[in-house]
């Protein structure tokens, strides 16, 4: 199928492969764990990953592709209007509700999910939000203020805090659908959530803008772990 197959690295069918396999490679995504979704702007279809696939080795005709349909009937597993117009012989994510769920409520063009250690052990060490300031790392991330002229995004300056919030795991990915959105209510300038011993995701305008996110989150998760063991207080 044409919307899977380019010589383009840029494609989003090629970004999430060499993606997932960098990803791998930071264990981010071990044994299958971690996903990934990218909207095209061009045509709009939304790329997701299978499921329980071993991630650093898939390959573009692995990916499901999806469009809007604004005429589907929803249901709990499928709460978004979306028809499946590429599909492998495998599983769609599981998390491709939470991912749908991003696109449509945050706008969303990008969502990354890992199981790094780090986004585990904090959700051990914090329990309903993780917040941090003076680190240089903070200005990688989005403020969620726009400079009213040229309507770019403003990033948080060294003294702001960062804070991402943390919500409990659940059985089922789906489970976790209702406290996301709770998320996305509470925290209107949030670009990640970490889910209490399971990992992270994290949500973007562009699938660059994702991954800077998600490094600069990890590497913060990472300080904040070996300063509490060094006893020293954020
Ligand atoms: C190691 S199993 C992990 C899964 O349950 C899930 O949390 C995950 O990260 C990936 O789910 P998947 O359905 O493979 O996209
Ligand atoms: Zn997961």
């Amino acid at each position: 199928m044409d919307s899977i197959h380019s010589f383009d690295s840029r494609h989003p069918a090629n970004l999430i492969c060499s993606l997932s396999n960098q990803f791998f490679h930071k264990e981010w995504c071990l044994g299958t764990g971690g996903a990934m979704s990218i909207r095209d702007t061009t045509t709009n279809y939304i790329y997701i990953t299978p499921s329980g696939v071993q991630k650093e080795l898939m390959q573009p005709k692995d990916l499901y592709v999806l469009t809007k349909n604004e005429n589907k009937n929803k249901n709990r597993n499928q709460p978004y209007p979306y028809d499946i117009i590429y599909s492998p012989p495998l599983k769609i994510s599981d998390c491709s509700p939470l991912f749908l769920a991003c696109h449509e409520h945050k706008d969303a063009n990008a969502v990354i999910h890992t199981h790094s250690q780090n986004s585990v052990l904090i959700t051990l060490l914090f329990d309903k939000e993780f917040n941090i300031s003076n680190m240089e790392q903070i200005k990688a991330m989005p403020s969620g203020r726009k400079d009213p002229e040229t309507g770019k995004q403003i990033n948080l300056s060294f003294n702001d805090n960062l804070c991402i919030p943390i919500i409990d795991n659940r059985p089922h990915e789906h489970d976790l659908l209702n406290s996301l959105k709770d998320v996305f209510e509470k925290y209107p300038n949030a670009c990640a959530v970490l889910v209490r011993r399971h990992g992270l995701f994290v949500w973007g305008p562009t699938i660059d803008k994702a991954k800077i996110y998600n490094e600069s989150i990890d590497y913060l998760l990472g300080l904040a772990i070996k300063m509490h063991q060094l006893n020293i207080h954020i």
